[in-house]
């Protein structure tokens, strides 16, 4: 089998990867709605894999993977790895999980980071009603994530949040050190949450990047009475490229809380000084930012000899990343703890997407099929509608080669 084309549209707001061949099969990958602009350096790796055969997924992969980096410069060749994988599944008639080893659990439980409501003016009671919101959601979630600190909006709603005069976007863009009244407003916020939520629900908190080492030891101190399941990202995270293990290692042996990041972080390497000197008790790559879902799986195997937990990233990876975290899920070691819940970016994604089982979450669990690839197809004519008209083609099965 070889690869014909690569191709990425935009369908509504997502760009989706589609790996064409020439013996009529083709695989999918979508990229995080937020950062659809990368799709544009789709031309750098496309040229390099014309002709390969695409069940060679590593052989592939080693074609491209040294011309990735941090998020959001490394979305592009983990879609291309993740739509390989669905190639070589459907070619081979088996689900992807079952050539990453096999699954080794048939359901996974998520955590909720995307069903959400306005958090008004961000005071702790506008932080109970989202709670009570969230855990009253249909899914019943029983990890659910809220933004607190420098993550978020929290610190330009309370006046006198930082020492330094707050900076307006792009996203997360402030950090220093914190006042006593933004201390305040985060240890009242997540009291007024856990309060909401009660003792059998876990409140994971995403707090920076930003903070300094000692403002993080002090407050997640006093949020250790609250249960924490994780504080994520505090000092980098997000779109930040660097990781500071030392300063996380500084935290994690300061607090009882769980230390949590590497949404952002590019490959294997990147994790190495994170989990060899156990820097943080929580990994969270994203298979459609770390490099795919072989690097995902490889990651947790070596984050569990550490005896380091993985509650793996994906809140805008839309329908297909959901599709694509079940494949990789299923077969992690047992120190998965759960991965973040995707949404579709609009509600007619669920029209369009075929193979997720309905719904798709019961009691904060998603089921693992034995459908071949990632498990889900396009219904091709529905999705044509919500093309880019730019992208009218897409489906069609014109090739480079041609
Ligand atoms: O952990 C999370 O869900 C986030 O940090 C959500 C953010 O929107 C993150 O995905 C980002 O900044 O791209």
């Amino acid at each position: 089998m070889k690869i014909t084309d690569i191709r990425c549209a935009r369908i509504g707001r997502s760009p989706v990867i589609r790996v064409l061949t020439d013996e009529g099969i083709d695989g999918f990958a979508e990229i995080e709605h937020s950062k659809a602009y990368v799709a544009h350096t789709l031309d750098v790796y496309r040229p390099l894999l014309l002709g390969a055969d695409p069940t060679q997924v590593e052989r592939c992969m080693l074609r491209i993977r040294r011309m990735g980096a941090s998020k959001p410069w490394g979305a592009v060749v983990s879609a291309i790895e993740i739509a390989l994988w669905d190639v070589a599944g459907k070619a081979l008639g088996v689900p992807v999980h079952r050539l990453l080893g096999g699954k080794v659990r048939d359901r996974i439980r998520v955590y909720n980071g995307g069903v959400r409501t306005s958090l008004g003016a961000h005071t702790p009671e506008d932080y109970a009603a989202s709670m009570a919101y969230m855990a009253a959601a249909p899914e019943n979630f029983s990890i659910i994530k809220e933004g607190v600190g420098l993550h978020g909006f929290m610190a330009p709603h309370t006046p006198d949040f930082l020492y330094n005069d707050l900076r307006e976007g792009p996203l997360h863009p402030n950090r220093g050190s914190l006042t006593p009244s933004g201390i305040s407003r985060i240890v009242d916020a997540v009291a007024a949450m856990k309060d909401t939520l009660g003792p059998h629900r876990r409140l994971a908190l995403d707090m920076g990047p930003g903070w300094t080492v000692p403002d993080a030891i002090r407050v997640l101190r006093e949020l250790e009475q609250f249960d924490i399941a994780w504080a994520e990202d505090i000092l980098t995270g997000d779109f930040v490229p660097w990781n500071d293990a030392a300063g996380y290692r500084e935290i994690t042996t300061a607090t009882t809380v769980p230390t949590h990041t590497g949404e952002q972080l590019y490959l294997r390497h990147n994790f190495r000084e994170l989990i060899e000197t156990r820097a943080v008790r929580v990994i969270g790559p994203d298979p459609g930012d770390v490099g795919g879902l072989a690097e995902l799986k490889w990651i947790a195997e070596f984050a569990d000899l550490y005896g380091v937990g993985i509650a793996p990233h994906g809140v805008s990876n839309g329908l297909l990343g959901l599709a694509a975290l079940i494949q990789v899920s299923a077969t992690l070691p047992d120190n998965l703890i759960a991965f973040e819940y995707p949404l579709a970016t609009d509600t007619w994604w669920y029209d369009i997407v075929d193979g997720l089982t309905e719904p798709i979450v019961t009691d904060g669990y998603v089921t693992v099929g034995d459908r071949p690839g990632l498990g889900v197809e396009f219904d091709r004519a529905a999705a044509s509608a919500y093309l880019d008209p730019a992208d009218a083609g897409f489906f069609d099965w014109t090739t480079a080669e041609e």
